[in-house]
């Protein structure tokens, strides 16, 4: 079988600029792909390279694009090379929208999966860093959030402390009688270990509230938040040291039985990443990357495919962090 290889860049900006640990985002720069079989049955993918957290560039994957000729086999589609892993993720999952034919063109499935996004009981709706957090959580608990994520090593971490109690304190003087909410902290592997231990002293203090410390430490430093995760009660989630297939198959190796935060948009290949979680019980909490509706739809099958253990609210709620009308299928009218 040969396909019509064809691919958009696109780019979005953030209403405001994400920021994290690892300094302040403001552009999404991505590729949209379009498959067509034979007989024209379309697929589309999207490779959303985050070249921060580690997955190659934008420039690299636009490269790859180019390089591709304009037409091409399932050879082609599973020889992407390791060091491109959101292009393995998007030629591969816009080739399943084709060949796996329960699936209409936009890639969402026929049948009544769960939609998350729809859902905001099974998503955690991403909170702005500093201060502005206790209000946006307000506001997304009226929009039906119950668990939420909010950005830390942002500002300095005694102010930083102080914010989580009054969130802490404000969640549960509003909510008191709903004990599903729960509450994410994501490092971005911009603390020390000194800082770490501070925080998950008070995360052990505030009790199950906190559902998890993620990313604590620098890549470099796995032995270290293995150590943390003995010594603490607040479970770690690793999200930067298992971003790749590779990676996640090294911290498995070397005993990492805590959650993966798994991003299937740069994980690499979908069908590898469904076979390593299913055989090894992986505790997953799956997230976005801020990926357009054709990335998500793909990163969602694969989570809802994967039964995983503990069936935790997909990071997806990150819609209010673009307030444009941004369309896909008008990069293919021009
Ligand atoms: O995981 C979530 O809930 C939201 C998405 C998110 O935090 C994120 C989005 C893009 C890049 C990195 C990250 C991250 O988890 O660090
Ligand atoms: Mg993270």
């Amino acid at each position: 079988m040969e396909y019509k290889f064809e691919f958009r860049p696109y780019q979005r900006q953030f209403r405001v600029p994400v920021k994290t640990s690892h300094g302040t985002w403001d552009l999404r720069k991505g590729i949209i792909l379009r498959l067509t079989d034979e007989k024209g049955k379309e697929g589309f993918g999207e490779i959303a390279p985050v070249s921060w957290l580690g997955s190659e560039t934008f420039e690299q994957a636009l490269d790859f694009c180019q390089q591709l000729p304009k037409v091409i086999t399932p050879t082609n589609i599973f020889s992407v090379p390791d060091e491109l892993p959101a292009c393995q993720f998007g030629i591969e999952s816009a080739w399943e929208t084709i060949t796996t034919h329960a699936l209409t063109l936009s890639g969402m499935p026929l049948e009544d999966l769960p939609d998350p996004t729809s859902e905001p009981e099974m998503c955690s709706g991403l909170l702005p860093p500093g201060q502005a957090a206790i209000l946006a959580c307000k506001i997304l608990w009226k929009k039906g959030y119950r668990t939420f994520k909010w950005k830390i090593g942002v500002i300095p971490i005694q102010l930083e402390l102080r914010i989580l109690e009054q969130l802490v304190q404000s969640i549960l003087e509003d909510f008191s009688a709903d004990d599903s909410i729960s509450l994410r902290l994501d490092a971005n592997g911009g603390l020390t270990d000194v800082e770490a231990s501070q925080w998950l002293h008070v995360c052990d203090r505030a009790g199950k509230i906190i559902e998890f410390l993620e990313q604590p430490l620098p890549v470099d430093q796995f032995d270290q938040m293995k150590k943390l995760s003995d010594r603490f009660s607040t479970p770690i989630a690793l999200d930067e040291s298992v971003v790749t297939l590779k990676q996640m198959k090294e911290v498995y190796q070397k005993g990492w039985n805590g959650i993966f935060v798994i991003k299937p948009s740069i994980a690499g290949s979908p069908s590898q990443i469904r076979q390593f979680c299913k055989s090894k019980n992986i505790d997953a909490v799956f997230s976005s990357v801020f990926e357009t509706e054709i990335g998500r739809e793909a990163a969602l099958r694969l989570a809802s495919e994967l039964n995983t253990k503990h069936n935790r609210p997909v990071g997806f709620g990150v819609n209010h962090w673009f307030d444009d009308n941004f369309d896909v299928h008008q990069l293919w009218h021009d």
